[in-house]
């Protein structure tokens, strides 16, 4: 019943993961450029930036408020995966 739905989701996953790894490992390079040169970790005018543009990219206007939500819960993962990265890097 659902095979069909599901095999596209399964196909949409992949590639969100590799984004997602393409993502964090240049996220890694920012937090490494950070590092040197004693920068905070949050920017919180940059992620007001990502979200207006991302939600530009829509066609759907009425994903809005959900998009919003995907990419503050994607930049808390990645500022905590910042952190973790600094701190196995000071160790
Ligand atoms: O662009 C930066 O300065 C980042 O650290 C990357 C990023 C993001 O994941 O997009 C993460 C944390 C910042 O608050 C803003 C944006």
């Amino acid at each position: 019943m659902l095979e069909k739905q599901r095999a596209t989701i399964d196909r949409i996953d992949r590639e969100l993961v590799k984004l997602f790894e393409e993502r964090t490992k240049t996220v890694e390079e920012v937090a490494e450029i950070k590092l040197e040169n004693n920068m905070e970790i949050l920017d919180s005018g940059r992620e007001a930036v990502v979200i207006e543009k991302v939600q530009s990219y829509l066609e759907d206007d009425s994903l809005k408020g959900e998009l919003a939500d995907l990419y503050e819960n994607i930049m808390r993962i990645s500022r905590g995966h910042q952190q973790e990265w600094m701190s196995k890097r000071n160790s």
